[in-house]
């Protein structure tokens, strides 16, 4: 353990050059991965499949070498758990029946417990098959996005479905939000027990909230969560992913008690480095400038090292790298800055 960066990272160290990994490393733009999901069928017979996990979340470690690995799964294994009626749809995106306000008192969260299995599984297989020195992270959505599907019944541009079932049903969603961050706690715990060196929460849709409600729905089931954790796990570290979350990360990390900040692309260097003063940030290369290469991504990588790698940092993009973002890419972006 001594030996993995971002653990010492999420420790308040500064490490040069810092640790790199991509979100949605494992993806579609690896022809390995599309092999593998090929095999499995269903997306989400690859999520509930060890083997078949195990093997995706492995395979950008090996070609790349990044510091750290992120389980393979999806924050909508939680709904599915729940019963909801969870699907891909290729080229749409994931798919639900819409929750109604009346529907949320009969939501049973007893199934997730066997239901998730095969994903703690997977995690505890790859602690055992991972380099040492490779850091593994567990995750879950928080509980606003993934309310944020549940809800709408598919992605959509701006939630604005979820953002008026709130203003509707506010003690309907407050109920929703509690019962996702309990599972999502629980849920974490498992995958910590089970070798996660650390664990990240997306939330990826923050953003859309004005200041009221996101007090209310993202920062506050998002400290359920941190709370739930740490009286489980005293030492977990925690990794807070809040999109679109702009001027709101000044208070974000003490109001949740994540351990560090996950920067979105947006948000600017000069504010990413104030909040370093506190703790660790990771981010925030725009996904655009790895598909764009050259110059773009040299200038990108350049600026962000600059402004960050001085203090506890974590190189990662700002949000997931896409499926056409060329591999040469990706290695170029690891010389920048491992040189
Ligand atoms: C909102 C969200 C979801 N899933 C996730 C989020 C939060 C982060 C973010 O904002 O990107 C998180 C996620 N999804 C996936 C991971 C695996 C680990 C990783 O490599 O980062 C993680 C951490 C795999 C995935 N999850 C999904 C894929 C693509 C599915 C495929 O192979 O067809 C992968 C690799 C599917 C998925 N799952 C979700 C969507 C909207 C989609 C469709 C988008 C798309 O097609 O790219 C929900």
């Amino acid at each position: 353990m001594a030996e993995r960066k971002l653990m010492k990272v999420l420790d308040g160290e500064t490490v040069f050059p810092p640790p790199v990994w991509l979100m949605r490393q494992a993806g579609r733009y690896l022809p390995e991965y599309r092999e593998t999901r090929a095999k499995a069928g269903g997306f989400l017979d690859l999520c509930y499949n060890p083997d078949f996990a195990v093997e995706v979340t492995l395979q950008p470690i090996r070609r790349f070498g990044f510091d750290a690995s992120i389980l393979f799964s999806d924050i909508l294994v939680i709904p599915d758990a729940l019963d909801r009626g969870v699907h891909f749809i290729k080229g749409e995106g994931p798919k639900m029946t819409p929750i109604r306000a009346d529907e949320i008192e009969r939501l049973d969260p007893s199934r997730a417990e066997t239901h998730l299995a095969p994903v703690i599984a997977t995690v505890a297989r790859l602690r055992e098959e991972l380099p040492s020195e490779t850091t593994l992270i567990g995750f879950c959505g928080a509980p606003w996005t993934v309310a944020t599907y549940m809800i709408a019944g598919h992605g959509t541009p701006d939630q604005a479905p979820a953002r008026m079932f709130a203003y509707w049903n506010p003690e309907a969603m407050t109920k929703l939000l509690t019962l996702l961050a309990e599972m999502s706690a629980d849920y974490l715990v498992r995958q910590l027990r089970a070798g996660a060196d650390c664990v990240q929460i997306f939330d990826s849709w923050a953003g859309v909230l004005d200041d009221q409600a996101f007090r209310d729905y993202a920062v506050a089931p998002v400290k359920l969560i941190v709370e739930r954790v740490r009286a489980a796990v005293p030492d977990a570290k925690i990794i807070g992913f809040a999109k679109g979350a702009a001027a709101r990360l000044a208070t974000y990390r003490q109001e949740t008690g994540v351990d560090a900040l996950g920067l979105d692309w947006q948000v600017p260097l000069d504010f990413g480095r104030t909040l370093q003063k506190d703790g660790a940030v990771q981010g925030n290369l725009d996904p655009l400038r790895l598909i764009a290469g050259g110059k773009a991504l040299d200038e990108g990588v350049d600026r962000i090292m600059e402004a960050l790698s001085n203090g506890p940092f974590v190189f990662n993009l700002g949000h997931g790298i896409t499926p056409d973002a060329p591999i040469e890419h990706v290695e170029r972006l690891l010389k920048r800055i491992r040189g």
